[in-house]
């Protein structure tokens, strides 16, 4: 990785603007301020001799009188990858699995209750290469595999749900996904949700590896609320968002994998915009750092640029955190009142207010072969 990575906005505008601007700058940014939360200083200790960054933050809502608040915590890790990308299979993924070790112990100590990986998190992003030899090594069995082992007993120590996405090789099938896993705090595996919109871009290759899911929308019921997971391109479509909300998602988890030059300024956009239009908790994650590849891709490169990092979490008011860095392994905490989505959807109804039978009436006309656009002309 560039050693002169720029490592965020946030901190840029905090160096940079006097401090009574730098209040308006964030308010028109980033909306109403999400507090700072108090983590706890073995937690900071920890993530500094492990050398992450770790982040806290709160998004509060109104005291109701009928319903009592429904607090959680949701924890967002963002990692480059260990160990080289022609490093033996099992290293990599060994050292990947004890590096989420380290940060979900301190997720633990910060007392998250839903935890979030990258996309594809236990491999470096080889999907760029076009080769097949050795990357789908990397796939594994969503309920059966070494990974889901790992998180089982993570969720099982820890009392934690973890979702976790990685390359899926269902062995009956013969078929390989871009799938996460989301594993209940008793440590069963509660289901899977695989990525349903496959990118066609740059050095993105990824249809040369897995199908398009077959999952649908799912939302999974956990103890601390109702989560869905839209893997990395699916939050361009925001169909699909919509359609997880749908279902009654009330946070729904982005683990991602893009490069600065491709998709940075629609970063901080699309999952904020989704929690805006849904009326529920989004959370955007991004891998860190360059991966190098050994054999040149079809696109004369041997590196993808860099992978930006800056997780998030937005809310139903427009709100969001500030972003973790641009350069460095972190983990972000956030305190969520759950309620904030009910009290967002009486106060704006977009939901009740949108024409759903009327748009399913047109785009069921839409998709036909011999849909004529309703224009009218002089
Ligand atoms: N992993 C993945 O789907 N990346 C595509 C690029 C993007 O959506 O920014």
């Amino acid at each position: 990785m560039s050693a002169c990575e720029f490592e965020s906005v946030e901190k840029c505008l905090e160096s940079h603007l006097p401090e009574a601007e730098l209040t308006e700058v964030q308010r028109i940014l980033f909306g109403k301020e999400t507090k700072k939360l108090d983590l706890p200083a073995s937690a900071v200790e920890a993530a500094s001799e492990r050398d992450f960054e770790l982040k806290g933050y709160r998004f509060d809502a109104v005291q109701e009188q009928l319903r009592p608040p429904r607090r959680i915590r949701v924890g967002l890790i963002q990692h480059r990858i260990v160990l080289p990308t022609d490093a033996p299979i099992l290293d990599q993924i060994t050292a990947m699995h004890n590096r989420i070790g380290e940060l979900v112990e301190v997720a633990a100590m910060c007392g998250v209750n839903i935890i979030c990986f990258q996309e594809t998190w236990t491999m470096p992003f080889a999907f760029c290469t076009r080769e097949k030899d050795p990357w789908t090594e990397f796939a594994e069995s969503a309920e059966e595999g070494n990974t889901t082992r790992f998180c089982q007993e993570l969720a099982k120590k820890y009392n934690m749900v973890v979702v976790s996405p990685i390359l899926e090789r269902e062995e009956l099938h013969s078929t390989l996904w871009n799938t996460a896993v989301v594993i209940s705090n008793s440590g069963n595996v509660l289901g899977k949700s695989r990525k349903n919109h496959i990118p066609r871009i740059g050095d993105f290759n990824e249809s040369t590896y897995y199908m398009e899911g077959d999952t649908g929308h799912t939302v999974f019921q956990t103890q601390f609320g109702k989560i869905a997971v839209n893997i990395c391109y699916g939050r361009h479509h925001p169909l699909n968002w919509f359609m997880y909300s749908i279902n009654g998602a009330e946070i729904i988890f982005n683990p991602s994998a893009t490069v600065g030059a491709l998709s940075e300024p629609m970063w901080s956009i699309e999952a904020r915009n989704a929690a805006i239009a849904n009326h529920c908790f989004t959370c955007a994650i991004n891998r860190v750092g360059t991966e190098h590849f050994k054999s040149e891709f079809t696109s004369a490169h041997h590196d993808f640029g860099h992978f930006y990092g800056s997780s998030y979490v937005a809310a139903p008011d427009g709100s969001r955190t500030p972003g973790l860095s641009r350069t460095r392994d972190g983990l972000l905490v956030v305190e969520m009142d759950l309620n904030l989505n009910r009290q967002i959807s009486d106060k704006w109804s977009f939901k009740m207010t949108g024409r759903y039978a009327e748009y399913a009436e047109e785009l069921t006309k839409a998709v036909r072969h011999d849909f004529k656009p309703k224009i009218v002309k002089e």
